[in-house]
């Protein structure tokens, strides 16, 4: 039954299933969900990073139970997510305590989702003629599942939840570190803020927070970790321009690159603004923000308007960074931040999509399109000055071998030591920020 909060079970799972189903034709979730009906939007949310963190054994066990894929990809996407959600129910019936810090899991009972997983067919024509094939194979994994889960988790698609090339690429370059990273792929992040210290500090943050009964803490600098993820509006003092939401490896970047008031300094590939907030927000600088997506630049507008950092003091440029004569007035730059478009492989943790939508064949096109960049600002960048070369990638190809390159065909280029250089995805514990996987270098250009 749904009330005017809570939409009906059936209803979700079906926005859910066309999610999915974008999702595997190339759509982000980020758009599908702007495409969804807010009554629905929510709870689909949370099914769908459900079943995109668990879509390899999903598609396992289908082709397990119906070894011709369903016709209608939208009751295929149904299907899978209906067999992990019974999944779910049985675990959850046999040890409910395993949930418990597991607020980000659907649970329901078995019955409720195979009543309301046909219940979702039949309220749509092109469905209705699966609603029995859903009902039998539900059915059956419920008799079988644990040979069939078995069975499916020999498939490394389905034991890791990520393509079997991206898993292979990750053994090759982590020999000893690729399980734990897929490990902790598949743990939701947590909400994690930076506060403006123009505006707030950490401290008056966490009292605030703490009067609104919202658990939180600091690992340090200007990090904020929420111990559960809620609505940005339902956070006080957003609107406020107190505080952004980051990732703490994100973080890094604002921190590293030296910025002092009065420099001139150039954001490269700037939207949708975190990390050119984050500059604004620790000098006076002059700043020219760039980015070759002209409806994505208006979000550094907006973010850098909510937290008062705007002024005559910050340009914004729609342009390719790489084609110079499109943008650049020949004056050079005390710093460059060279946020470079990525596969974004270092993010899956707050975006289960990436996993499906990339294809092996983009690291090469965006390790190429890198590349055309760096060089491109190296240009721009005054002697002594200094550029961040950061990639949300744990790919070498987007980050040790782009910069090994890089330093090979630049004599006036050195690799300053403080570089974190490839961090990988880790865990947030009280005293240690952990972080979604980046690659950061940061150079100098020789005087002369
Ligand atoms: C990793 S995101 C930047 C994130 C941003 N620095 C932040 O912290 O919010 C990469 C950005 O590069 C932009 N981009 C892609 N190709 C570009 C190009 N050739 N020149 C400039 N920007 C580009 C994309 O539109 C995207 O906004």
């Amino acid at each position: 039954m749904s009330t005017a909060s809570q939409p009906a079970l059936a209803q979700v799972l079906l926005a859910s299933a066309r999610h999915i189903h974008e999702v595997l034709t190339g759509s982000s979730l980020t758009d599908c969900l702007a495409r969804t009906p807010s009554t629905v939007r929510a709870a689909a949310q949370a099914h769908s990073f459900y079943t995109l963190r668990h879509l390899g054994l999903a598609q396992e066990l289908r082709r397990l139970l119906v070894p011709r894929q369903p016709k209608d990809p939208i009751a295929d996407a149904l299907l899978m997510q209906a067999l992990l959600l019974v999944d779910v129910a049985v675990r959850f019936q046999a040890d409910r305590e395993a949930f418990i810090d597991r607020p980000e899991t659907p649970i329901y009972s078995v019955h409720t989702v195979v009543d309301q997983a046909v219940e979702a067919a039949q309220s749509q024509r092109q469905l209705r003629p699966f609603k029995n094939l859903l009902n039998a194979v539900l059915r059956r994994f419920i008799r079988e599942r644990e040979t069939l889960l078995e069975q499916a988790l020999k498939a490394p698609v389905a034991r890791w939840n990520h393509p079997t090339w991206w898993v292979q690429r990750l053994k090759k370059a982590y020999p000893s570190d690729w399980q734990r990273i897929l490990e902790t792929a598949a743990i939701p992040a947590p909400l994690t803020l930076r506060v403006n210290q123009r505006r707030c500090s950490v401290a008056r943050l966490l009292a605030l927070l703490e009067q609104a009964q919202i658990s939180a803490w600091s690992p340090g600098h200007e990090t904020v970790i929420l111990e559960q993820a809620r609505p940005v509006q339902h956070i006080p003092a957003f609107d406020l321009g107190w505080w952004s939401v980051q990732d703490s490896s994100a973080q890094i970047a604002g921190r590293l690159l030296p910025v002092t008031d009065g420099m001139r300094v150039l954001d490269a590939c700037a939207a949708p603004g975190g990390k050119t907030a984050h500059l604004l927000e620790r000098a006076d600088i002059h700043l020219v923000a760039l980015d070759v997506d002209a409806k994505r630049l208006e979000r550094v507008s907006e973010n850098i308007q909510r937290l008062g950092l705007d002024g005559d003091h910050v340009h914004l440029r729609a342009a390719p960074a790489q084609d110079l004569d499109t943008w650049w007035d020949g004056v050079p730059f005390d710093a460059i931040l060279a946020d470079v478009p990525c596969t974004a492989a270092g993010i899956v943790r707050r975006h289960p999509d990436i996993r499906w939508l990339r294809r092996e064949s983009d690291i090469h096109a965006t390790s190429a399109l890198q590349q055309q960049i760096l060089k491109a600002l190296w240009g721009t960048l005054k002697p002594e000055g200094h550029l961040l070369y950061v990639t949300c990638s744990i790919f070498p190809e987007e980050g040790q071998q782009q910069l090994d390159q890089f330093l090979t065909e630049h004599a006036d280029a050195v690799l300053l030591p403080e570089s974190p250089l490839q961090v990988l995805s880790s865990l947030e514990t009280r005293d240690h920020p952990g972080g979604d996987g980046f690659f950061y270098a940061l150079l100098q250009k020789s005087a002369h």
